[in-house]
């Protein structure tokens, strides 16, 4: 959040609990340290684990940061209950939560376009004041997303079905590869890498995540093992139409989901190129990409060990990916399509 205001020219200030965390995020650019005797700012964001964000919140209410609060924890009931416990002002507090993320955490991961077309919950109660909800939805919106407003006890229903249900069914498919043998991780294609990408995550984070909305989260998981266990001995059965019938429901709930919110492919097209599995190649690629005036948004490398050719999957503006593409054919890179 603070690279994309800071984008905008908004000053931010930082703080945290780790020194080291502050001094990376203000050498990458994301604001300047808060120091004793800086004015309340206009908007201070709590982004610590759920279950440290009541007591952050009182502390930066007593301390007179803002004029309005607000955080990014992935549960909502949970901040809510335990800030009114406390006694914070809950009419400048607008709990939030920004449907974006990384499966890497800390500083060095931040990115100024994650929250770029996602939808950003918002969870104001009875007590919260409209204007402290009108500077929380500019914010959100100076970010690039779009708010949802809804209750704290939906929104984590909601969650827990299309974000951290599926979160532990990603670790559960990866915990299979904990012992897999080797042929089997060298037939790894992209299917498992897409299923399992989040399972990547810092498991400190998460179990705070999951612990704090464990009801929802654990009817989710239930639901899921139950589809799991019938396909297991419909296949042990021979019963196909049933397992069809799980791919049939996989399918349209699949379909469901909404294509324009956060689809990044949309926003960048993919330039694909083969590269030796030789040293210094990547470093040559990224030159031809300059030579060619092209701005590279976005890298992922998809290569297994021991094979002699890797695939670079090059994030680029729709209007350059041609002149990418021709420009390192050019120079004799294997650019399929
Ligand atoms: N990473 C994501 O993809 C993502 C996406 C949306 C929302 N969130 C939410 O954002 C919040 C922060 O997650 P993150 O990924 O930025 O993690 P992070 O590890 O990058 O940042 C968490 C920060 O909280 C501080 N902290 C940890 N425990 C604390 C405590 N007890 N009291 C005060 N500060 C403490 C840490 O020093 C750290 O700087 C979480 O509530 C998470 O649910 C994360
Ligand atoms: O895509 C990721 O890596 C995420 O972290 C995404 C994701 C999500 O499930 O949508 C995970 C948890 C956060 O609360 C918000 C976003």
């Amino acid at each position: 959040m603070a690279l994309a205001l800071r984008e905008r020219g908004d000053e931010v200030r930082l703080t945290d609990r780790d020194p080291v965390s502050v001094r990376m995020a203000t050498e990458l650019g994301a604001g300047v340290p808060l120091e004793d005797g800086d004015g309340p700012a206009d908007v201070a964001v709590i982004a610590v684990p759920p279950a440290a964000v009541a007591a952050t919140l009182l502390d930066a209410q007593k301390r007179g940061l803002a004029r309005v609060y607000t955080d990014v924890a992935s549960v909502k009931s949970r901040p809510l209950r335990e800030a009114a416990e406390l006694g914070c002002d809950l009419t400048c507090y607008v709990a939030g939560h920004p449907l974006a993320g990384r499966e890497r955490s800390g500083p060095a991961a931040a990115r100024g376009d994650l929250f770029v077309g996602r939808p950003w919950a918002l969870c104001p109660t009875p007590k919260t004041l409209p204007e402290a909800v009108e500077a929380v939805t500019a914010l959100a919106e100076a970010c690039g997303a779009q708010t949802v407003v809804v209750g704290a006890e939906e929104h984590d229903r909601a969650v827990a079905l299309v974000s951290h249900g599926p979160h532990v069914a990603a670790a559960a498919v990866a915990a299979r590869l904990e012992a897999a043998p080797e042929v089997a991780l060298g037939l790894a294609g992209q299917g498992v890498r897409d299923v399992t990408r989040i399972a990547a995550s810092d498991p400190s984070l998460w179990i705070g995540i999951l612990s704090s909305n464990a009801e929802p989260v654990a009817d989710v998981i239930d639901a899921v093992a139950a589809d799991l266990a019938a396909t297991a001995a419909a296949l042990r059965a021979g019963a196909e139409t049933d397992v069809t019938e799980l791919l049939r429901r996989g399918g349209t709930g699949r379909r469901r989901l909404p294509g324009k919110h956060g689809d990044r492919a949309g926003t960048y097209a993919v330039v694909s190129v083969l590269i030796p599995d030789r040293p210094g190649e990547l470093a040559l690629l990224f030159q031809a990409a300059g030579v060619a005036g092209v701005n590279i948004e976005d890298v992922t490398i998809e290569h297994s060990p021991g094979r002699p050719v890797g695939v670079v999957e090059l994030s680029v503006t729709p209007a350059a990916a041609q002149r990418l593409a021709d420009e390192l054919r050019a120079r004799g890179w294997s650019v399929p399509g």
